[in-house]
């Protein structure tokens, strides 16, 4: 079963023009909108002071490579998220890449609605042929409910690792360049992401491949190209509601003119900058369960405006049958245990429950432990995952 509101595109909405107003399916509780918790005109709002950090140093050995670890660590610990450069892609290509995804979007309806995510049902428990939702394709997030408020987005999401995982039948033919420079991406973010992998182990005195063997060799990796079409009343609605990534570090390309991407640090929402070559790197949450915490997944949201706005993002998550836990390396009478165990795949299959829900994965699925210690009016703490 499908909900009906699924099938409602918000680009289609926008350019319906003399939209007064977003249909109340997109306007956020009083106490959810960007100008209550953070301010939306530009005057008001708070520019993310981020750090950046230069992968091409993370190569090098030696100090650079100690010095650039620390200021990592000292990145994640801050800000959970920091600019990246040395990332070794030209401009023109990144440039291409947003292009592209600017020139999909801009295509005719009907020629979008070949990769939908909304694909009949197989038959397989005599199901009579309706309609079902899965995440990979073109169309707005899942919708379960009457009561969830809607995001101003739309979105193409595309397995694109490993290889013999991607559903093609979902990769757009048009703009024909777009299969290409996502494959070219596809790698080149992948050398990003395996470099920050080994720069984050090496920042708590492990051994590179300490991380790198706990996600695996086959990681899955998941594309999303999402487009905030211009809103009429940006102040009363989300592009993307306030979470943090089902990821171990997420590799994002983002507009280059158009902000809005917002970072909540100690209670307040701030803007991340617009940024021109750079890439941006978000921990997300299980590197903040393998890490036990000393890495937290930070909790973004994206605000719209009069203008379009796109962004091209990579979600590297552990192979789904590895086991999903604090490292035993991190964890110790000082520090028990501060999430359960559960298989990488439980945790990503509850992140759409989740997200649709508008919680967090890890609060949805109950994945923290309660510590005595810690909450001393919890009767029943659960036991370390040691
Ligand atoms: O569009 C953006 O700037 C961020 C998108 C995002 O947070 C996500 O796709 O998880
Ligand atoms: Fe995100």
């Amino acid at each position: 079963m499908v909900h009906p509101a699924q099938g409602q595109m918000v680009q289609d909405l926008a350019a319906a023009g003399e939209l007064g107003a977003p249909p109340s399916r997109y306007v956020l509780r009083e106490k959810d909108r960007p100008t209550e918790a953070g301010a939306v005109q530009a005057a008001q709002r708070e520019l993310a002071a981020i750090p950046t950090i230069d992968v091409s140093r993370l190569a090098e050995s030696g100090d650079v490579v100690d010095d650039e670890a620390a200021k990592l660590r000292s990145a994640l610990q801050s800000w959970g998220l920091f600019a990246v450069t040395g990332h070794g892609m030209p401009e023109p290509f990144l440039d291409e890449i947003l292009a592209a995804t600017r020139e999909f979007f801009h295509l005719p309806p009907e020629e979008k609605e070949k990769y939908s995510n909304v694909v009949v049902a197989d038959d397989v428990d005599g199901a009579d042929g309706g309609e079902r939702f899965q995440p990979e394709g073109y169309g707005i997030d899942r919708v379960d409910t009457d009561e969830q408020i809607l995001d101003w987005c739309d979105r193409l999401y595309l397995q694109v690792q490993p290889e013999e995982e991607r559903r093609l039948e979902f990769w757009p033919e048009h703009p024909p360049a777009l299969r290409g420079l996502l494959e070219e991406y596809t790698r080149r973010s992948e050398q990003v992401f395996r470099r920050v992998l080994a720069a984050t182990a090496r920042a708590l005195g492990f051994e590179e491949e300490f991380f790198a063997d706990k996600v695996g060799e086959r990681v899955a990796a998941y594309a999303r190209f999402t487009y905030y079409p211009p809103c009429p009343r940006p102040e009363l609605v989300y592009g993307l509601k306030p979470h943090t990534d089902n990821s171990v570090l997420t590799v994002l390309l983002l507009d280059k003119h158009v902000g809005g991407l917002q970072l909540l640090k100690d209670g307040r929402w701030l803007d991340i900058p617009v940024l021109t070559n750079e890439l941006l790197v978000v921990a997300g949450d299980e590197i903040e369960i393998m890490s036990n915490g000393v890495f937290m997944a930070p909790v973004h949201r994206v605000v719209t405006s009069e203008r379009e706005r796109m962004s091209v993002v990579m979600f590297y998550q552990p192979e789904p049958h590895k086991e999903l836990a604090p490292s035993e390396e991190l964890v110790g009478e000082e520090r028990p245990a501060l999430y359960k165990k559960l298989k990488a795949k439980a945790f990503g299959d509850g992140f759409w429950d989740a997200f649709a829900a508008g919680e967090r994965t890890i609060d949805f699925l109950k994945v923290k432990v309660e510590h005595q210690q810690q909450q001393p009016e919890t009767a029943a703490a659960v036991s370390t995952s040691a």
